[in-house]
This record gives structure tokens, C-alpha cells and sequence, in this order.
């Protein structure tokens, strides 16, 4: 039976979890977008909806998600997990309050726990402050976020902002004092109406203990780091190898303007034959298209390939100065154009980097499901694409990955 189903607010934030949950012993099948109501669930212990709820209208994510929770519950999954990013990505009218509100609702479940933290990421809470690596949030690039840009590192302060709801705090000496004290204080915040209970969490053992103290929960909210805990306590069987990598060519396609992957295309751009996509240059979305299909047909079956349009926030500013408020969803849907030229004209392996950028490439290719296979870099799985003509894809979180993430994911490529 499927012991976890999870919906994922975007589709990195999809692989992210479905590598956690894999790596956690669970076998685990990843689907892109909502389920069809009437399609069967794989066989597996845990399935992960990505959807792309994360920066749609709040009223858009909370009717997707809840469709979702529908599909799920009907397939006899008991429990659910909204997996949102680790840096709390969302704006003050949404997604993460309204959705968390409605699946409480869906679930009959009165209270549930708001824990984004995943050491294994670098992000850690303290008294509902959220730190990535060793600063708080606020003074991490995420601050410059194109679509939700993270200036308050107080989560129990940002989510008062998205929900009607008490929100409140288990602090980490209650978390370090064990499962039965969690358990203790959940029950007197619920008991006292708290929807939900920003958890702080510095280490793996906490998420440990949190996922433990809550094993009756039937709604659980959170990051990668804590869906591991759940996994792990519920974990099945040994580690899945799953299918191997499709041979071929490779292509990589980069939307994500986060510190990470700005290092990480700028090592692939001193690697493989590059093109910047720049709508500042460029503004008219045909012709920015036309332009880099045109130099994809020319470099396309020669080696590597890095179409880009990551930028720092000047360039961006530039860009949306020259195309307009569209720019980000023109880019997108550009990078998704080309992801397609790239597999017609042979590419095998695709690797994406940035959340919304990914979500745009996999609807592009008509992708639905997935099998989760080996991590090339902690949070980044590769996953091998289901149909006659098996893809390899990397997806990739915008801050995930070593600096020569994007180089190591071409090793083997054609
Ligand atoms: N040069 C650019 N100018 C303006 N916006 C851009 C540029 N390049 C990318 N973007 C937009 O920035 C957003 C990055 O988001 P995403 O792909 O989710 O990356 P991340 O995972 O880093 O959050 C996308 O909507 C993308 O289209
Ligand atoms: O939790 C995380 O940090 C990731 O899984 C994630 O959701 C990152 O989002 P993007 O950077 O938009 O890919």
C-alpha cells in the first residue's frame, strides 16, 4: 500500500521530495501535474505530485491542490504531505497559508505542523527563524527572488500574513526535549486553536523527532528535510536503483537567476557551447525564440549544449525594462520551445535549472511520470521518463547543487 502521497507546490520542489523519500528507502514515483481523476496509482510506497501552484492566484493552487488530495485519498493513500520550498517561497497572499488551510480542511484534521527546514539544504529554524546556511533568509539571495521575493525571515510572522488562522510556535528546546514533549505541546496549542505550528528544526535528529511525535497527523507541511523523517519511520524496502540513464545527447536549459546556478552556468558556459537568451537585446518574444531555435539547429548533435536566460538582478531589471511584464512567463515558455527542438532533433538527456523554468520544460515535453532514480547532488535526482523514447531528466532546485553541477550532469552525454 502507498504509505505517503505527497503534493509538491513546484516541480523541482517535486524531485527534491521524491529524492528524500527515495533515499529514505521508500520506492517512489514522481508525477508532473495533477493526476486525471480516473488514472490508476503506480505501484510504489510513496508518490509525489509536483504541481505548479507555487507563484498561480491562491484561489488556483488551493482548487489544484485539493483536486489532488482527492485523487490521492481516493487511491487509498491515508496520509498527506504538502511539500513547499525550504526557503518558504510565496508572497503574503499566498500559496503556502491558503492551501495548508484547505487540505486541514480536506483532511478533518484540525492543526498541523510548518516545518520548511532541511539541514541537509543548509536551511535550519530557529525560534521560527529561517536561516539559510549561516544568514537569515532575509539577508540571503533569495531576498532578490524574481516571483517571491523572502524579505521577512520570521515565519510565524509571514504565514500570519496568508491565513485567518492562530499561528504559533514549537521552539527547539521543546523539539530537543524529545517526542513525548512535542507531542504534549501540539496538543495544547491545538487544544487552544493554533492551525498551525511553525517547528523549529537545526538538525536531522529534530526532524527525527518531530516526524516521530506526529506519526498521527494525517496532514503534514514542510521541505524535503522533514518528508525524510516520515519516510524514514515508514520506510519499506532497501534502496531503489530504479531504470538506467538513457544514452544520448544532452542539452541543458537554465531559467533560474539563484546564486547557485549562476555559478553553476557559468562553469557549464566555459564547458559546452553556449547561448544567452536576452530579452534586453532581444525584446520581441518571436524573434528571441527564432534566434536561439536557429542556433540549437546548428549546435544540436555536436556535444553539449547551455541555453540560458539566468541573469543577475541588473540584467533582469534590463530585460523586464525592454519585454515587459511578461518577461519571466516568455522566458519560460521559450526555454520549454527549445527543451522541445532539442529531443526532436535527438537529445536524450535534459537537465533544467530553476523550479517554475522546470515546470515549463516538463509540460513542453508532455511529460506526466517519472521513476526517481540516483541523485546526482543532494536533492537532485535524475528521474527516467516513462513512454517508447525514456528521457533522462535532471531537474534542478535554482540553489541546489555543487558548482559544477551542470558540467557533471553532461559526464556521458553524446
Ligand atoms: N533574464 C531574465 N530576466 C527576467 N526574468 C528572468 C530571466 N531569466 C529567468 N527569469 C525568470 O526568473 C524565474 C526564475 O524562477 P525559477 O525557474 O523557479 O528559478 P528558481 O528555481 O531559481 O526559483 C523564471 O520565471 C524565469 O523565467
Ligand atoms: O525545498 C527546496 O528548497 C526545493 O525543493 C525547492 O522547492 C526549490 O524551489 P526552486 O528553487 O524554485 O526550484
Amino acid at each position: 500500500m502507498t504509505a505517503l502521497g505527497c503534493v509538491a507546490d513546484d516541480y523541482t520542489g517535486g524531485t527534491d521530495v521524491a529524492a528524500a523519500l527515495r533515499r529514505a528507502g521508500l520506492r517512489t514515483v514522481l508525477m508532473f501535474g495533477e493526476p486525471d481523476p480516473t488514472s490508476p496509482l503506480p505501484a510504489c510506497d510513496a508518490v509525489v505530485v509536483a504541481l505548479k501552484s507555487r507563484t498561480v492566484p491562491a484561489a488556483e493552487a488551493v482548487d489544484a491542490s485539493l483536486r489532488t488530495y482527492r485523487w490521492l485519498a481516493g487511491n487509498g493513500v491515508r496520509r498527506t504531505y504538502f511539500k513547499y520550498c525550504s526557503t518558504f517561497d510565496s508572497t503574503d497572499s499566498g500559496n503556502i497559508g491558503p492551501v495548508t488551510d484547505a487540505l486541514l480542511d480536506a483532511t478533518g484534521t484540525a492543526m498541523t505542523v510548518v516545518c520548511p527546514a532541511s539541514p541537509e539544504h543548509g536551511r535550519t529554524t530557529y525560534l521560527g527563524h529561517l536561516f539559510v546556511g549561516d544568514v537569515l533568509l532575509s539577508a540571503s539571495s533569495m531576498r532578490h527572488h524574481p516571483l517571491t521575493p523572502m524579505t521577512d525571515p520570521n515565519l510565524v510572522r509571514v504565514l500570519t500574513r496568508q491565513t485567518p488562522h492562530p499561528v504559533g510556535l514549537l521552539p527547539l528546546n521543546t523539539v530537543r526535549a524529545g517526542v513525548e514533549e512535542i507531542r504534549s505541546r501540539l496538543t495544547t496549542l491545538a487544544s487552544q486553536g493554533t492551525r498551525h505550528v511553525v517547528v523549529d528544526a537545526v538538525t536531522d535528529a529534530d526532524l527525527d523527532a518531530v516526524a516521530e511525535a506526529t506519526s498521527s497527523l494525517a496532514l503534514l507541511t514542510g521541505g524535503a528535510g522533514l518528508a525524510r523523517a516520515v519516510g524514514a519511520c515508514s520506510a519499506a524496502s532497501p534502496d531503489h536503483d530504479g531504470a538506467s540513464l538513457p544514452a544520448g545527447p544532452g542539452v541543458i536549459l537554465a531559467g533560474s537567476c539563484s546564486a547557485a546556478t549562476l555559478d553553476q552556468v557559468e562553469q557549464a558556459r566555459a564547458r559546452f557551447p553556449s547561448y544567452r537568451l536576452d530579452p534586453a537585446s532581444t525584446p520581441d518574444p518571436d524573434d528571441l525564440l527564432a534566434k536561439a531555435a536557429s542556433w540549437l539547429a546548428d549546435h544540436a548533435g555536436r556535444g553539449p549544449v547551455l541555453l540560458y536566460s539566468s541573469a543577475t538582478p541588473d540584467q533582469r531589471e534590463a530585460a523586464v525594462a525592454a519585454m515587459g511584464p511578461s518577461t519571466s512567463e516568455i522566458l519560460e515558455r521559450t526555454l520549454g520551445s527549445l527543451a522541445r527542438s532539442a529531443v526532436a532533433a535527438g537529445a536524450r538527456r535534459v537537465v533544467v535549472a530553476g523550479g517554475e523554468t522546470s515546470g515549463a520544460v516538463v509540460s513542453a515535453l508532455g511529460i506526466r511520470t517519472v521513476l526517481v532514480t540516483a541523485e546526482e547532488d543532494r536533492g537532485v535526482p535524475w528521474c527516467v521518463s516513462d513512454g517508447e523514447v525514456p528521457l533522462g531528466l535532471l531537474l534542478k532546485s535554482g540553489n541546489f547543487g555543487r558548482p559544477d553541477l551542470l558540467v557533471r550532469a553532461m559526464d556521458g552525454a553524446s
